[in-house]
Parts: C-alpha cells; sequence; structure tokens
C-alpha cells in the first residue's frame, strides 16, 4: 500500500517536538514492513535545507484566494534518509526560519493546497493519504468537498492527533482562500461559528487517532472545545500509542551521547553521562540527578517548577537540571532560580538536540508532571537509557509509567501542583538510596520494548480496514 504522511515536522529535517519525532520515524517503519511510504512537508530555511542539494520533481502554480503562487516539489538529490521526503516550495511563505509563526493560516493554507495539487498532477497517487494535527486539517475536507479534488475523494484520508490544544483557528474572512466548494458544506468547517481545521478533519477523514488510548478517552471529557464533537465521533477515533525509533535512540550506538552503553555496562556509561553533565552545569555528580525535558507551556505542568525546585533544593540532597523553552514566563522563573541554588540547579533555556540526549544518558530521574500529555515519547526514551521516570497519571504516560509500588518502574502521582511533585521526588531519593533497587529498576526499564513495530502494524491494519 502506498502511502504518503503530510506534516509540518519531520525528524531530522525540522523538529520542533515530539509530532517530528513520529513523523521521522513511523515511515521508516512502514517501509520495513513492505509499504512505500513518503512525506511531503514545507520546505524551511534550516541547517538541513542548506546542507543538501535539492532537485525539482514539479513546478506549477495554485491559487489561494484571488492570488496566483508559484510553487516547487524538491526532492533531496542524495537519498539522505531512509524513505522519501518531498518538499513544497513556497519561498515567500514557508522558506523561513521557523516551523510556526503568526501567520500560519496562510503559510499552511498554500502548503495543504500545493500537496493536493501536486498529488492531482501525479500518474502514481498515494492508496492513504495520512494528515497530522491541525496544518495538515483541511486536506481530509479538501478531498471531500472541494470541486477541483473530486477525482481523489475515493483516497482514504486519515488524521493522527497529536495535541488537540491547537486547533488552527481562523476567521470567515479567510473562507474565500479553501478552493471552491457548495457553500452549504461550510458547516463542516465550523466550531462554535469560526473555521476550525482540526474539527473539520475530525469530521472528514475516514479514521481519527490519537497518540495513546488514554488520550482518546480523555479527550472527550477535555479537548478544548472538542469534546461533543469527539464523542459524537467515537466510532472512527481510535487510539494507537506512539512507538520510539529505537535506531535513533539507541545507548549503545547514539553519537551524540559522551559514552555508549548498553544493560551490561550501564553503570559505567551513565557515569560517565552524569559527569559531563555535572561538570557542565555546575552540580554534584554523588547525588541524584533530576531533569526536565521539553516544551514550557502549561500543559506540560511546567508552572509549579519553581515552587517544586524551591521546596525540593532545600529539603532534599538533589540536583535538578533543566532543558526547554516556551513561555518567557516561566523561562524567567527558572533562570531566576539558578543564582539561589548554585552548585544544585541549573537551565538551559533553548533548544539543544544533542544535549538532551546526554541528558536522557546522565539523569538519574526525569520529571514529566504534565497537565495533558497525549502519548509523550520522553519517558520512553528516557526508559530505552535507563533513566526513572517520574510521571503523572495522564494520557499517554498513564499508558506506559507504571508505579514502583505497583511492581512497576516508575514514580507516579495523579494531580499537577507543588505538594505531589515534591513528594514524587522525595520518593524517588527514597529509591536512590536503595542502591540495589534503584539498579535493578534501571536495568530493567531498558529492557521494555516501545520501539515502532508494533504501532506500525497497527496503523497499517487500521489503513486496511478501510482500503
Ligand atoms: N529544549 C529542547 N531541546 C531538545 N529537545 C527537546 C527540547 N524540548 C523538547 N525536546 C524534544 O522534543 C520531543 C518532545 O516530544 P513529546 O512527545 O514529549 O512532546 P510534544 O509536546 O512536543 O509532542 C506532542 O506530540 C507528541 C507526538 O505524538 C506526543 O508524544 C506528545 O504527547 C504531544 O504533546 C522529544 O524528542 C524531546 O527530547
Amino acid at each position: 500500500m502506498k502511502i504518503l504522511h503530510v506534516s509540518a515536522e519531520c525528524y531530522p529535517v525540522a523538529k520542533v517536538g515530539g509530532l517530528a519525532d513520529v513523523v521521522g520515524a513511523l515511515p521508516k517503519y512502514q517501509n520495513n514492513l513492505g509499504h512505500p511510504t513518503s512525506v511531503v512537508m514545507p520546505f524551511y530555511n534550516n541547517k538541513f535545507t542548506q546542507a543538501n542539494s535539492f532537485d525539482k520533481v514539479y513546478e506549477a502554480t495554485l491559487s489561494l484566494g484571488e492570488s496566483s503562487i508559484v510553487f516547487n516539489v524538491l526532492k533531496t538529490t542524495e537519498k539522505v534518509l531512509d524513505f522519501d521526503v518531498f518538499f513544497i516550495d513556497i519561498p515567500d511563505l514557508l522558506y523561513k526560519e521557523f516551523v510556526y509563526s503568526a501567520d500560519d493560516t496562510q503559510r499552511f493554507l498554500a502548503f495543504q493546497i500545493a500537496v493536493l495539487d501536486w498529488i492531482l498532477s501525479r500518474k502514481e497517487q498515494p492508496e492513504i493519504i495520512h494528515c497530522h494535527d491541525h496544518h495538515t486539517g483541511l486536506i481530509p475536507f479538501m478531498l471531500q468537498e472541494s470541486y477541483k479534488y473530486e477525482s481523489l475523494n475515493k483516497i482514504p484520508v486519515i488524521t493522527t492527533i497529536h495535541n488537540a490544544q491547537y486547533q488552527g483557528w481562523f476567521g470567515y474572512d479567510k473562507l474565500h482562500l479553501i478552493p471552491e466548494f457548495d457553500s452549504s458544506k461550510t458547516g463542516l468547517l465550523d466550531w462554535n461559528n469560526t473555521i476550525n481545521p482540526l474539527a473539520a478533519a475530525i469530521k472528514c477523514a475516514w479514521r481519527v487517532t490519537t497518540v495513546s488510548p488514554s488520550y482518546m478517552e480523555e479527550l472527550k471529557e477535555n479537548a478544548n472545545g472538542l469534546e461533543v464533537l469527539l464523542s459524537h465521533e467515537s466510532n472512527k477515533c481510535v487510539g494507537v500509542l506512539n512507538g520510539i525509533d529505537t535506531e535513533v535512540w539507541n545507548p549503545e550506538t547514539d553519537h551524540y551521547i559522551i559514552k555508549n552503553y548498553d544493560i551490561k555496562t550501564v553503570q559505567s556509561g551513565r557515569k560517565a553521562n552524569k559527569k559531563w553533565l555535572c561538570d557542565k552545569f555546575n552540580l554534584d555528580e554523588t547525588k541524584p540527578l533530576f531533569a526536565f525535558i521539553g516544551r514550557l507551556v502549561g500543559e506540560k505542568g511546567v508552572d509549579v517548577f519553581p515552587e517544586v525546585f524551591k521546596n525540593s533544593l532545600e529539603k532534599e540532597a538533589i540536583s535538578i537540571l533543566v532543558l526547554g523553552s516556551g513561555q518567557p514566563e516561566t523561562e524567567n522563573a527558572l533562570n531566576n532560580l539558578k543564582p539561589l541554588f548554585q552548585g544544585k540547579y541549573n537551565a538551559y533555556i533553548g533548544y539543544d538536540e544533542k544535549l538532551s540526549h546526554i541528558i536522557y544518558a546522565g539523569a538519574d530521574f526525569l520529571l514529566m508532571p504534565s497537565r495533558v500529555e497525549p502519548c509523550g515519547l520522553n519517558q520512553m526514551y528516557a526508559l530505552r537509557y535507563g533513566t526513572i521516570p517520574i510521571v503523572r497519571r495522564i494520557g499517554g504516560l498513564k499508558d506506559t509509567v507504571i508505579d514502583i509500588d505497583n511492581e512497576g518502574f516508575g514514580l507516579c502521582h495523579d494531580n499537577v501542583n507543588a505538594a505531589e511533585v515534591e513528594h514524587a521526588i522525595h520518593r524517588a531519593t527514597v529509591l536512590y538510596d536503595n542502591q540495589e533497587k534503584f539498579k535493578t529498576i534501571r536495568k530493567h526499564i531498558m529492557t521494555i520494548d516501545h520501539s515502532w513495530d508494533v504501532s506500525a502494524q497497527a496503523y497499517i491494519n487500521l489503513y486496511q480496514s478501510i482500503n
């Protein structure tokens, strides 16, 4: 079955968060299962596009309302990735140093129209179009309703919701930008009197998936306004747990980390990575190291950190290291703690792929007090590298981490508040003090298999059910 993924992000081409990891791995595993799978994404101005040369495979002009916009479809000259990636090049709109910005409505509408115009022109068409998040949410609608794409409307289209908090809303003043359709179908675009691309995708896609089974259930109660819609459409919705790319995320071969290790050499390998982190960030390597990696936004629960860190660093003999960027007030609060806890706490505000790998390889515990966590990849990377996750029981975290008190391997809490996170940190220090148990758990978690093998097949089964 020929599969085409449509996405704004794909690792290692362009990554803002977990969406890139998924779209950078799932196609590889689907190819391995014998299904030719490719990705189409925007052509950004970044390290990847600067480092490679590209051939033009298609050129045309698209209509965005009254405007005519020339676009190209590009492919790398050499085979760089394990699967084909096609790039939509619209210089004025997409060729930027960033992935997302304030004028995303125009940018991603033009992208989606270009994708469909290009598919229309191809002799060999995909047998499944797999869209990711709201940036590609109008594709299911356009396939079904825009006159121009009528000949494509038998191609099954599925949408995966990686995060329902973001829906891509825009006003009716931009309705005319969508290729012409029967105006009596405008309701399919609407949710609460505004155009809502994610809602349109939920209504028009043949199947809707979320990235964990628990998140699917939670969305019926809490989906940033789409609860009723998701409950109504629940027959075509299913949760498929994300996997991880075990070639990229492998402590034995990871070229980013300071010392590679496997289950037999975990002790010395992790010691070297921890020492590097502690030297670099002025932390005490004899104490348990707690880390956080991620976007500094409300849904990750990071607003509790200033209070938690202050209290825990005063009470416990621990070190804490943060890697992340996001809301300026949280960035400032985390920076402001540095002078108060020198030698015990540090934060790198920014994005650094290499550092993230070293943290998974060197920290003892990874904090994830998420308010919302559709799946979460960090806890799975942590497990593979032998870092014990401390998570709130929500979404994919609930599906992948079991508490040590329930014969599991992680530390879990039910709510996002300072007291519960502090208590979980305290429990982690007790575990750390029992080095024999700590090391047994560490070895065990490295053997848990979260590779994409199972879930890539689950998606194939889903595609086959609608083909
Ligand atoms: N400052 C930084 N420096 C370096 N690396 C950083 C970083 N900040 C984040 N990362 C990396 O970005 C990725 C984050 O992935 P997550 O899945 O945890 O969250 P995200 O909320 O982006 O994804 C959304 O989509 C994914 C994929 O479906 C879901 O798992 C998730 O629950 C959902 O919120 C990881 O690879 C992490 O290491």
